[in-house]
């Protein structure tokens, strides 16, 4: 059998994507999905995604994302946007979308490669130090530190994902990230599922953004974020102490196509 695939990425965040409308790939198999984001004996991506029939009411489409070690995991900012791009190829949507992932519905606007998600409303932003933790549709703690850019990050990301803290609640995700100017800021993730820095993290920036708005390190309602593989940005508004409106925005492109023997 053979199942075509797309590959797309977006600020290096980088995805296996098939369009599995007519059930093409069981979602119950672990050893190939993670074969699929093998980058020596697959595809290679950081995940993969499948774009399936919608289950809901007026939606466009439903997402179900794995992550490279080929399960099934929680919300990704950057593939959500990804299958938005998707989904315009296929000719499922236009300017617009509206779908629903593993953490609820999102909408999305794209124009030309630039996409726009919504994320999910917050109002727990647990705050300890210059460390935070907050859940924006994946886990992430976020470290607030100096020399960013010299940091192990798989070592030190890993230490904290594996801590007790974590573990038994089914690990974290972890953002380090240094302050350049008023509202910029720079970011390295190391992402659970991947076990590994990953390039730039969605949900990650999302929960960055947030958590330096809430702890008055980010004073305006948008903030930019520089990651390794390009820039996001992440606007809101704070109503009641619940942040809403969260639209997180950046670049999303096809990178290559193919089949999958099998
Ligand atoms: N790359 C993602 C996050 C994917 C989920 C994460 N690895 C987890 O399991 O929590 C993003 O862009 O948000």
């Amino acid at each position: 059998m053979k199942i075509p695939f797309y590959k797309y990425q977006g600020t290096g965040n980088d995805f296996v994507m098939i369009d599995n409308r007519q059930q093409l790939i069981s979602k119950n198999n672990t050893k190939l999905i993670k074969k699929l984001c093998d980058r020596k004996f697959g595809i290679g991506g950081d995940g993969l995604i499948l774009l399936e029939n919608p289950e809901v009411d007026g939606d466009d489409f439903k997402m179900v994302y794995f992550n490279a070690d080929g399960n099934e995991s929680s919300m990704c900012g950057n593939g959500g946007r990804c299958l938005v791009a998707f989904a315009r190829f296929l000719g499922i949507i236009e300017n617009e979308a509206t779908f629903t992932a593993i953490d609820g519905p999102h909408k999305a606007t794209i124009n030309d490669h630039e996409v726009s998600l919504q994320m999910q409303n917050l109002s727990e932003i647990k705050q300890l130090g210059n460390t935070a933790f907050l859940d924006t549709g994946s886990p992430h703690h976020v470290v607030f530190t100096k020399n960013v850019t010299d940091l192990d990050v798989k070592k030190e990301g890993a230490v904290i994902r594996y801590s007790d803290e974590y573990l038994s609640a089914g690990g974290t995700n972890v953002n380090f990230v240094d302050m350049q100017e008023d509202n910029t800021f720079l970011v390295r993730t190391y992402e659970r599922g991947v076990e590994d820095e990953t390039l730039s993290c969605g949900t990650g920036v999302t929960a960055v953004a947030l958590a330096a708005h809430a702890s008055g390190k980010a004073n305006g309602n948008i903030v930019k974020l520089i990651v390794p593989g390009g820039e996001l940005s992440v606007s809101f508004k704070k109503e009641n102490e619940i942040y809403t409106d969260v639209w997180l925005t950046g670049p999303a492109e096809q990178v290559f196509k193919g089949e999958i023997v099998c």
